[in-house]
């Protein structure tokens, strides 16, 4: 399949003003790849604080004001410029946000999944075609948002992405604190878009959701990315893994053994040096404080740590 999206080396600071007049830059992401392949889902995976929405932020072009950023984002072939960005969004790439907040309120569901598809007619037809499909009633289009079930709302969410005619679907972390049910439902639609041929960027902290359906997973730590692995990867004790942090957050699962690491990601205000993740490294050396380790191919993966074998 062909590659939909390429960030490469992407790094978000903000600059910040501190005491008087002073300006303080925060790197916040730094390094940070991922590739999506048309049909394909890649989940991202990192805790909270990690960068993930800045990520779905920069891609969607949808930064605050404040923040700068540098490296490349390519899409279908070329870099993603804030022209493009600004015509492709809600349109050829789309968001599902994490909240149903993201809806307007005032506007009934039906028009609003529709806004961004040109023809009104064909709009019109798409939109009940895909509301049948995910099991949404002809009485459904007709609604407010806060008429909505939970299960109904994350069911919207998704159909805009699918009535816009999406080839690219950003999910950012869309399915918290649901119940299973739902959960395995909304998972099912990320199947089915990818199926159909879109490429998926499936944003979340839940790594065990992420293994139901991605092809790829992308590990990130304090704003970089250390892992890529395959999801047959996530298995025993995490021995397949390439990156300590990688493993270490597949051990304090509950299910295997509920053993947490010690210590806390680093504020982007106090980054380490060298690697990310040294100061909370078992097998951290000198050698790991001196400069962030290059993203290197390690059995069918990649992952960012000069010890890993
Ligand atoms: N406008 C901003 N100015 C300064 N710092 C910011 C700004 N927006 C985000 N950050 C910082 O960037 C870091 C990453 O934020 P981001 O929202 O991408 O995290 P996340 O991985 O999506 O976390 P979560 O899982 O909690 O949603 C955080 O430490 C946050 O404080
Ligand atoms: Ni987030």
């Amino acid at each position: 399949m062909s590659v939909l999206l390429e960030v490469n080396h992407l790094s978000i600071s903000f600059l910040q003003y501190t005491r008087g007049f002073q300006q303080k830059k925060l790197n916040v992401v730094q390094e940070l790849n991922v590739t999506v392949h048309a049909g394909e889902i890649v989940a991202l995976v990192g805790s909270s604080g990690a960068g993930k929405s800045l990520l779905a932020h920069a891609i969607l072009g949808i930064l605050p004001d404040s923040a700068e950023t540098s490296g490349s984002i390519r899409y279908d072939g070329e870099e993603l410029t804030t022209a493009r960005q600004a015509a492709l969004r809600g349109r050829e790439i789309a968001l599902v946000p994490q909240s149903v907040n993201y809806l307007n309120p005032l506007m009934r569901v039906g028009e609003q999944v529709r806004t961004n598809r040109g023809d009104a007619k064909e709009a019109v037809k798409k939109q009940r075609e895909i509301f049948e499909r995910y099991g949404l009633g002809a009485e459904v289009e007709r609604m407010f948002p806060f008429q909505l079930s939970g299960g109904m709302a994350r069911r919207i969410l998704v159909s805009t992405a699918s009535v816009s005619g999406a080839k690219l679907v950003i999910a950012d972390e869309p399915t918290p604190g649901l119940d299973a049910g739902v959960v395995k439902e909304t998972l099912g639609f990320f199947k089915e878009l990818a199926d159909q041929g879109c490429g998926v960027l499936f944003i979340t902290h839940d790594i065990e959701a992420a293994l139901q359906i991605a092809h790829k997973v992308a590990i990130i730590y304090a704003g970089t990315t250390v892992e890529t692995a395959r999801p047959d990867d996530f298995a025993g004790s995490g021995e397949k893994l390439r990156h300590p942090y990688s493993k270490a957050l597949w051990r304090a699962l509950p299910q295997n053994g509920f053993d947490p690491i010690p210590g806390f990601q680093p504020h982007p205000g106090a980054l380490p040096e060298g690697c990310r993740f040294a100061p909370r490294c078992p097998m951290a050396t000198n050698e790991c404080m001196n400069s962030l380790p290059e993203m290197r191919w390690l059995r069918g993966g990649s992952v960012r740590c000069i010890h890993a074998s």
